[in-house]
């Protein structure tokens, strides 16, 4: 079921983000609640006070804000012992991303397979790792983040990630303070800063999983169509499922987290059945089927020499596509099954949101629409409405048919 750009406002899909930023949202209306002393007696000021602290306070928020303003305390630590900031913020990064975990695992239910051998499988978890992942589906990073969840390493787990991520509220804002490596995808300004972010993880006190979508971009028929014309002039063989990955970045990586980082897990993704998920679609409780084939390569295996570094990423992309076509003929990757099972603490971190949030947030609201004043009413309407929205852009965020405008444009055409 493909679901419509823009649904109706107060659509199904459009509950579910509502009642999302309701748990998100309510930690400032409780503190609200708790500061404007809304059990006293209600009269007009109370709630226009109530209303304009909210208002002045209107931010996208929710307990990712809470954990937001945590990991901001946690700051002055930073000079006196960053390892210990850091470790702290580990822990509050994965009470943000574990809930989009639990999303995936419980609420929608979807199935991850794992396709690995049983030697590699014992290491994954135990050391740093480079993942080279795919990036094919609206719900990539979720996927990402259950495997990273199974394996213990979710609260540490890095990206190299596009820096229009970092203004996403609570994800991106989380991800500051993670220290992930963003980049602008123009390398001539993304060079030093990618380098020195990369070098400032050499010391991280965590295990964590860096990913790498060398591509740079989500895969559309557009972009894969002059992606093969650069493949063409490069004098490189096609691929059918990926765009030509981008070598700079991962030659960096590889370059600057030597020493730190033991092996590169190379990750082919894809769901049964050809499903498209959609975020949408997990809030909105549909089951998928995501089936994940990871290669363990130890990092001193892949050449230091730039260009034959460049060269082995392109081999390895020419795998990755071979897989994905054994995949379309026979419905499965080659070798093993071997399952992580799923963790239960991404569904207790996210029931104790629900159960100290929702209740003082219902009550509030409760309060506010019987309040008796329209003005109060109509504030309190609109105020939902637009965090609603705002929720929903956030989402339109993963939306393939919103991506950007990276890749739709052979940059060697445009320089020449
Ligand atoms: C056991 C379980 C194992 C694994 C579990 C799986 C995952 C768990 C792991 C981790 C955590 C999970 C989740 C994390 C949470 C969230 C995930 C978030 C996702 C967001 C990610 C993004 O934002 S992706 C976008 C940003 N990232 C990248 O772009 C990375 C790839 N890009 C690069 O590396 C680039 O090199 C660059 C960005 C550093 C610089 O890009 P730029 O374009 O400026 O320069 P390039 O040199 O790359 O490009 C020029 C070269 O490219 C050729 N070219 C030109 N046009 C095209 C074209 N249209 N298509 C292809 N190639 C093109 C050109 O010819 C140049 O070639 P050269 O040979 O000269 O290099
Ligand atoms: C239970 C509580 C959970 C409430 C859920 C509410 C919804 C919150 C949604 C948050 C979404 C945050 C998305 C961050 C990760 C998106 C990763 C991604 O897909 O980036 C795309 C880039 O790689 C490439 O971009 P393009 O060049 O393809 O364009």
């Amino acid at each position: 079921m493909h679901y419509m750009h823009f649904n109706p406002i107060f659509s199904r899909d459009n509950f579910h983000a509502l009642y999302l930023s309701a748990e998100w949202l309510c930690p400032i209306i409780f503190l609200a609640y708790i500061s404007q002393g809304i059990h006293a007696p209600y009269d007009e000021t109370d709630a226009l006070l109530l209303l304009t602290a909210q208002r002045k306070k209107k931010v996208e928020t929710g307990n990712g804000i809470i954990i937001n303003l945590l990991q901001l305390c946690t700051l002055p630590l930073w000079p006196i012992n960053k390892q210990l900031a850091r470790k702290i913020n580990c822990r509050l990064g994965y009470s943000i991303s574990s809930q989009l975990v639990a999303l995936l695992e419980w609420w929608s239910g979807t199935e991850c397979t794992l396709y690995t051998d049983p030697e590699s499988y014992k290491l994954y978890g135990k050391e740093n790792a480079i993942v080279v992942l795919n990036h094919n589906f609206e719900i990539d990073f979720m996927t990402g983040w259950t495997f990273c969840e199974r394996f213990g390493v979710l609260g540490s787990s890095k990206v190299l990630a596009k820096k229009e991520l970092s203004f996403v509220p609570v994800i991106g804002w989380m991800w500051y303070f993670l220290e992930i490596v963003f980049c602008k995808r123009k390398w001539e300004e993304d060079r030093k800063t990618v380098v020195q972010s990369l070098r400032n993880l050499q010391d991280y006190p965590e295990k964590f999983w860096f990913l790498l979508h060398c591509e740079g971009t989500r895969f559309t028929e557009k972009k894969h169509k002059i992606s093969m014309e650069v493949a063409e002039k490069k004098g490189l063989p096609k691929l059918k499922y990926h765009l030509l990955p981008r070598t700079k970045g991962f030659c960096v990586t590889v370059q600057n987290l030597r020493g730190t980082v033991t092996a590169v897990y190379d990750s082919t993704l894809n769901f049964r059945n050809n499903e498209m998920p959609t975020l949408l679609g997990v809030l909105n409780g549909k089951k998928y089927h995501a089936d994940l084939y990871v290669r363990r390569i130890p990092l001193d295996t892949i050449p230091e020499d730039e260009s034959e570094c460049a060269a082995w990423l392109h081999k390895l992309y020419q795998e990755k596509d071979e897989f994905q076509e054994h995949y379309r003929q026979t419905g499965r990757f080659p070798g093993p099954i071997t399952n992580p099972p799923r963790q239960l603490w991404a569904l207790l971190n996210w029931l104790f949101w629900v159960c100290l949030l929702v209740y003082p947030l219902c009550m509030l609201l409760l309060q506010l629409l019987l309040s008796g004043s329209t003005f109060t009413v109509v504030c309190t309407f609109v105020f939902c409405l637009a965090v609603s929205v705002g929720i929903r852009w956030m989402i339109g965020q993963t939306e393939i048919d919103k991506s950007s405008n990276y890749g739709n444009k052979d940059m060697q055409m445009n320089n020449n």
